[in-house]
């Protein structure tokens, strides 16, 4: 006999789906309250554990990693991911080793992303343009950034300033915004595995004859692009076309892995941006504390640069005690077990998606003190780190899942928030506080774009 995690009674074919209330993370967290850390439950006929502390995800991700180490065979995943021919979402096997090989030696290594990092100071100058033209008494902080985050991952992945390129940054991420969008739908065939051959719903068809198409047909046009010319700082593609031996992939893999990087990294990072930036507005302390730390660093005749990040500890607190309580992918991505095995005590069975609940386990009052409050110093105290070996705070994952894209994501984040504060004072707007309403759920975003006045402190030509 099986001794499956606690957790609410399954009802035949329906399970426990009844009772699931959005957003997820909040709700996987209630019920850790009442079973435990480790919960079962079936969402419709597919077992489900929901993990809710530091101890049994380090279980999952690190002990077990192997074991949990797949994903979920979801339909709008199988369309969206050209049949698994991608990294985030494909099954872990052969493809998803490739993928992950290629993304680590020749994309996200240190000395890569030396060399462009120009086009990443490029695109901060362009957000503090952005906030400088239309401050300083009112600025849509919000839209100021997330336009430069569109350009400056766009560029580094497809090189959009080349111009022969012909296509702009802004649609092409626009047609991966209506892609992830598509993706939030449930599908019925996940829950119920008998209809999954006949899409009820239409959703895999739309990805399959509406969604998908305009995606690969860009993918098409810019590697061919990028195999006819150079540029003169490599972009993503310029590597992957060139990759040969054993890393060359097929024409598919370069879209699916591509696609992944668009899907995978914009948003994560304006969230991210975002959230900070607002946390920086609501506690005016910390702000002047993080600009000091930068004046003092960087002092104020030049802007900060890459190179000056490690020398930037208390900015690295603020980062990390904004992921801590606002964590992108609450859920991480769902993570899934081929065979059965075992949590702690429990039996998992086969087949099992498991969600690691990074949200609640960056609140969880067991392990952090004040937990709802926003006090970077606790990171000045407490060295914890954000490559997932302190499984208390899990932003990016742990373990063979984990962020493919960590070094680059830590170099933009924290420059682009460094920038925007060594430029700006940065004030809430008289009489009104600044709106922390999120939506959560596989993906977190603050619900009101961040609007604060945007005072300048450097000289004018930092901001040409
Ligand atoms: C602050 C920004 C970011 C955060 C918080 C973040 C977080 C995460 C998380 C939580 C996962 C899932 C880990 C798991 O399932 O265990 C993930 C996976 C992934 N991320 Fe990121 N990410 C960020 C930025 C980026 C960027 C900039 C890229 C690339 C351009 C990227 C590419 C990926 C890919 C490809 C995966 C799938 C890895 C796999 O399944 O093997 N991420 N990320």
């Amino acid at each position: 006999r099986l001794k499956l995690p606690p957790g609410p009674f399954p009802w035949p074919i329906v399970g426990s789906l009844f009772i699931v209330k959005e957003p997820l993370p909040i709700f996987f967290a209630e019920l850790g309250r009442k079973y435990g850390p480790v919960v079962y439950f079936k969402l419709g006929m597919v077992p489900t554990v929901a993990i809710n502390s530091a101890a049994a995800a380090r279980e999952v991700l690190k002990s077990r990693d192997l074991e949990f180490a797949s994903r979920p065979d979801l339909g709008n995943l199988r369309q969206i991911s050209f049949d698994y021919n991608d990294l985030g979402v494909a099954p872990y096997g052969e493809t998803w080793k490739l993928m992950r090989r290629v993304s680590a030696t020749h994309l996200f290594t240190p000395s890569k992303l030396n060399t462009t990092a120009s086009v990443r100071h490029r695109e901060v100058k362009a957000m503090i343009k952005n906030i400088l033209d239309e401050g300083p008494e009112v600025v849509d902080l919000t839209a100021a950034t997330n336009a430069a985050v569109v350009q400056g991952v766009v560029n580094l992945l497809v090189g959009t300033d080349d111009k022969s390129l012909g296509i702009d940054a802004r649609s092409l991420n626009g047609i991966f915004e209506k892609a992830g969008e598509e993706l939030l739908n449930v599908n019925l065939g996940d829950l119920f595995p008998f209809l999954r051959r006949l899409d009820v719903q239409g959703l895999e068809r739309k990805f399959k004859y509406v969604v998908m198409p305009p995606i690969k047909s860009l993918m098409e046009k810019i590697i061919a692009h990028h195999k006819s010319s150079s540029r003169e700082v490599e972009d993503f593609v310029d590597v992957l076309v060139n990759l040969n031996g054993e890393d060359a992939l097929t024409h598919i893999q370069t879209i699916g892995l591509l696609s992944d990087f668009f899907i995978a990294g914009i948003n994560t990072s304006q969230t991210s941006i975002d959230f900070t930036l607002a946390e920086l507005v609501r506690h005016p302390a910390i702000l002047s504390r993080a600009q000091k730390e930068i004046d003092q660093v960087v002092g104020s005749s030049r802007l900060v640069q890459e190179s000056d990040l490690p020398s930037l500890p208390y900015l690295h607190a603020v980062i990390k005690e904004s992921l801590r309580l606002h964590p992108p992918l609450p859920l991480l991505l769902p993570h899934h077990n081929p065979a059965a095995s075992k949590i702690g005590e429990y039996d998992i069975p086969a087949k099992s998606t498991i969600f690691v609940n990074a949200w609640a386990i960056g609140r969880d009052p067991s392990t952090w003190d004040r937990p709802l409050e926003f006090v970077p110093e606790r990171f000045l105290e407490r060295d914890v780190k954000l490559t997932g070996d302190d499984f208390s705070l899990l932003p990016f994952g742990a373990g063979r899942r984990t962020c493919a894209g960590y070094l680059m994501a830590m170099r933009m984040l924290p420059l682009s928030v460094a920038t925007v504060i060594q430029a700006f004072d940065l004030a809430t707007l008289e009489g009104r506080e600044v709106d922390m309403g999120e939506s959560t759920g596989g993906a977190t975003r603050r619900n009101k774009n961040l609007m604060v006045s945007a005072t300048p402190r450097l000289a004018k030509e930092l901001y040409a």
